[in-house]
C-alpha cells in the first residue's frame, strides 16, 4: 500500500448507522488540507504509527497545530495508535504520555491501540465513531 495522495472518501455502514470518513494524506505537503477538511465533523481520528517512534515527536506537534485552530475547538478526538503487531510498538500509556494527550482539555479525548493488518480493536473504534456520529435527521 502507498501512503494517501490528498485525500480519499469512504463510507462504512454499521446496523443503520452509515459514516462517512475521509482519508488524509499525512505527508508533510497535505498536513495544510487537514483543517479544511476537519472543520464541521463529527469526530476528528488522528492515526500514530506506534512502531515509529523517531517520527512521534512532529506527529505530536502536527496534532496539538491542529488542534489549535479555532474551527475546530471541541470536536472529539480520537488518536490511534497502529502497527502494535510490531515489535518495539509503543505502549498505550507511552503513546498517550508521547503525544501530550493530558494536555488536550478542551474536547473529548481518547485512544486506542490498533493493528490495521491483524485487524486488532477496530471493533472498539468502529463503536466509539458510531457513539460520535451525528444523525442528520
Ligand atoms: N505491520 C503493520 N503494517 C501496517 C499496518 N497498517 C498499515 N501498515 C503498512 O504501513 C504502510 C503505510 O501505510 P499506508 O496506509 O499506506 O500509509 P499511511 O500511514 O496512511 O500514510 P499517509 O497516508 O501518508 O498517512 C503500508 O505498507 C501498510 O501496509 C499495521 O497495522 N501493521
Ligand atoms: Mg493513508
Amino acid at each position: 500500500m502507498i501512503p494517501t495522495v490528498g485525500f480519499n472518501m469512504r463510507k462504512v455502514t454499521k446496523g443503520n448507522i452509515t459514516i462517512k470518513l475521509w482519508d488524509l494524506g499525512g505527508q508533510p505537503r497535505f498536513r495544510s488540507m487537514w483543517e479544511r477538511y476537519c472543520r464541521a465533523v463529527s469526530a476528528i481520528v488522528y492515526v500514530v504509527d506506534a512502531a515509529d517512534p523517531d517520527n512521534l515527536s512532529i506527529s505530536r506537534s502536527e496534532l496539538h497545530d491542529l488542534l489549535s485552530k479555532p474551527s475546530l475547538i471541541g470536536i472529539p478526538l480520537m488518536v490511534l495508535g497502529n502497527k502494535i503487531d510490531k515489535p518495539g510498538a509503543l505502549s498505550k500509556q507511552a503513546l498517550t504520555d508521547e503525544m501530550g494527550l493530558k494536555s488536550i482539555t478542551d474536547r473529548e479525548v481518547c485512544c486506542f491501540m490498533i493493528s490495521c493488518k491483524n485487524s486488532t480493536n477496530i471493533d472498539s473504534v468502529i463503536d466509539w465513531l458510531v457513539k460520535h456520529s451525528k444523525s442528520k435527521s
